[in-house]
């Protein structure tokens, strides 16, 4: 089976075009755990499949590394567009691309040679209720925004926004203390969250700047998440760190996104997408 390796500011996936490639539905999950795996596969942080759709241009399915499927990844639609742009599965700059949580628009930039570098998507709208994240629990409010959580007898304050796919957002004093290996796994599989969650950590530098770190549902750290620094600013904006209609910079580890939550509702991300190697993989028959 061919694939093309590809990243989002170091968040990369094995990506299958599926107009070309087929993967029997109950094989997928195995599929992208071998797939995923460094040392019996090629090695990433999980698998992406680029499929026909009946109602927008292409079609992103998305699995972490543990075989989850997940509802969105940011840094996973710039590398779907790029991927169908350069590929010649859409032909035009600005086109919809499908995804479990719903039709989102890309905007691909080609430079001199035709090759795009820099992607913008138009995310849409966060979900901010509790049942949209979902989680569970008895509080009275909505939404979840500077809400108590028990981990193992440590209080922490979260914000639950869902891209799509749900997240918990911490304000930290300083982003190099956050407890990403005690507290991440605590809170992926925290029982307030019944399809797990993602766990962002974020510096506030300024209303329009932000230091985040991320330990991903399904995958563990991973050095960026696009769906995590999109939840990131709108949680900046809920909490009054920073407001609508200013570009954040969010700096991942892996280096920086552009997020806008427009009042008018969307979230706009943009940021680059690269190639990293294409092959011919064995897959288990
Ligand atoms: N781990 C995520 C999926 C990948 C999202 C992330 N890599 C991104 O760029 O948004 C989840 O289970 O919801």
């Amino acid at each position: 089976m061919n694939f093309t390796k590809m990243h989002g500011l170091g968040n990369s996936y094995i990506y299958i075009n599926m107009f070309e490639e087929n993967i029997p539905e109950e094989k997928l999950a195995e599929t992208a755990i071998h797939l995923a795996d460094p040392n019996r596969g090629i090695g990433a942080d999980g698998m992406i499949l680029i499929m026909p759709s009946s109602s927008c241009a292409v079609k992103m399915r998305v699995f972490n590394n543990d075989g989850s499927e997940a509802k969105n990844c940011g840094n996973g639609l710039r590398c779907v567009a790029k991927y169908s742009f350069d590929k010649g599965l859409v032909h035009q700059s600005q086109f919809s691309i499908e995804t479990l949580g719903g039709p989102v628009q890309a905007t691909v930039y080609p430079d001199e040679q035709g090759m795009v570098q820099n992607v913008t998507i138009n995310m849409g709208q966060p979900q901010l209720k509790r049942s949209q994240i979902p989680m569970v629990g008895t509080q009275r409010h909505d939404q979840v925004v500077g809400e108590q959580l028990d981990i193992s007898g440590e209080m922490v304050e979260i914000t639950a926004v869902s891209m799509g796919n749900p997240h918990a957002v911490q304000f930290v004093e300083s982003i190099e203390n956050a407890p990403i290996m005690a507290h991440g796994p605590l809170l992926e599989k925290h029982e307030a969250f019944p399809d797990w969650v993602n766990v962002e950590w974020v510096e506030v530098v300024s209303p329009s700047e932000l230091h985040f770190r991320v330990w991903e549902r399904g995958t563990g750290v991973t050095q960026a998440c696009g769906t995590g620094a999109c939840a990131a600013v709108v949680a900046s904006v809920l909490n009054g760190y920073s407001e609508q209609d200013v570009e954040v910079t969010v700096h991942l580890l892996g280096g920086d996104l552009t997020v806008t939550w427009l009042s008018e509702g969307n979230v706009i991300m943009t940021g680059p997408a690269e190639y990293i190697c294409t092959g011919a993989v064995y897959t288990h028959s």
